[in-house]
C-alpha cells in the first residue's frame, strides 16, 4: 500500500517505521518545510493518507485529502469540534475518513471498560468520579483527545454527571480531569471512583507511540475501498 504521511514529526515518523516493517510504502511526507508539495496531484499518488499535525491545520488537511479523492486517516486531537463538517465534506465527495482520538488497540479496549464502569456505577451515587491524563510537555491540547473520549463515554452512562472540566475544582455535576506534563509520557489515562469505603481505579499507560502508529496504519489499510466516515468501534467491532 503507498502512503502519504501528513505530518512528519513524532507520529509521522513512528508511522512511517511500522509501515515500512509492514511492506508498505511511503510515497509522500508532507510537513511544515515542505507544504507546497500537499497538492491534489501528489496526494492521488498514495492509496491512502494519514495525517497527524496539529489541532488548528487538521480540518484544512483532511480537507486537501477529500478533495484529492484520497481515502484519510486523522490522528489529530482536538479538531472533533468540526466533525460534523467533515461528515459533510466526506458526503459531499464521497471519500473515506477515519478518524480516533486514539489508535492503540489497549486504549479502545480501555474505553469500552470505562463505558462498562461508569453504566455500573450510575446506580450508586456514594462513588465520586474523576480522570487524569499525563502526557510529555510538548503537547499542544489540554486535555487529551482520548481524556475527552473517555469523559464522553463516562458522561453518557452517568446521570450524576453533566459536563467534563479541564481543574480539579468541579461542581458536583461537573468531572474534573486534570492534565499533567512532564517528560518522558506518551499517554496514561486514569479513571478513579471513590467513596469513604473504597475506591476503583482503571489506568492506560501507553509505553511507547508504537500502540498508536500501528492501529493507525491498520485504519489505514482497513479503509482502503471503502467509502464514509468511521472510527476504531468500526474496525474493532465494539
Ligand atoms: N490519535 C492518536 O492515536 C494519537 C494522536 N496524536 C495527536 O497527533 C497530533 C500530532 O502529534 P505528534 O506527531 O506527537 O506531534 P509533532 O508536533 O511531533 O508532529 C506534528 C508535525 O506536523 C507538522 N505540521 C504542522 N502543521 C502542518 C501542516 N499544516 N501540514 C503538515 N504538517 C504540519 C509539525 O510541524 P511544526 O512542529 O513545525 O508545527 C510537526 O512536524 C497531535 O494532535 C496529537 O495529540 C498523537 C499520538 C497518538
Ligand atoms: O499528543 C500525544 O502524544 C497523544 N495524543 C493523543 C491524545 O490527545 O489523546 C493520544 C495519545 O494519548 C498521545
Amino acid at each position: 500500500m503507498k502512503i502519504a504521511l501528513i505530518g512528519y514529526g513524532k507520529m509521522g515518523k513512528a508511522i512511517e517505521q511500522i509501515a515500512q516493517q509492514n511492506g508498505h510504502e511511503v510515497v509522500l511526507r508532507i510537513d511544515v518545510n515542505n507544504i507546497a508539495d500537499f497538492t491534489a496531484e501528489n496526494l492521488q499518488k498514495a492509496d491512502v493518507a494519514i495525517e497527524f499535525t496539529r489541532p488548528e491545520t487538521a480540518f484544512e488537511n483532511l480537507q486537501k485529502c477529500l478533495e484529492a479523492g484520497t481515502p484519510v486517516v486523522v490522528g489529530t486531537t482536538g479538531w472533533l469540534h468540526r466533525l460534523e463538517e467533515a461528515k459533510d465534506l466526506c458526503a459531499q465527495h464521497q471519500g473515506a475518513l477515519f478518524y480516533s482520538s486514539n489508535y492503540s488497540i489497549g486504549v479502545n479496549v480501555f474505553f469500552a471498560v470505562n463505558r462498562f464502569l461508569a453504566q455500573m456505577m450510575n446506580g450508586h451515587k456514594q462513588y465520586e468520579v474523576r480522570m487524569s491524563e499525563t502526557h510529555h510537555t510538548q503537547k499542544l491540547d489540554a486535555p487529551s483527545g482520548t481524556a475527552i473520549t473517555l469523559a464522553e463515554g463516562i458522561l453518557e452512562q452517568l446521570g450524576r454527571k453533566t459536563k467534563w472540566v479541564n481543574q480539579s475544582d468541579a461542581k458536583a455535576d461537573e468531572l474534573s480531569i486534570l492534565s499533567h506534563r512532564v517528560d518522558p509520557a506518551p499517554g496514561t489515562h486514569e479513571v478513579y471512583y471513590e467513596s469513604a469505603i473504597d475506591s476503583i481505579e482503571i489506568r492506560h499507560t501507553a509505553h511507547s507511540r508504537e500502540g498508536f502508529a500501528s492501529g493507525a496504519v491498520q485504519a489505514a489499510v482497513w479503509l482502503v475501498g471503502k467509502k464514509g466516515v468511521f472510527t476504531m468501534s468500526d474496525l474493532l467491532g465494539f
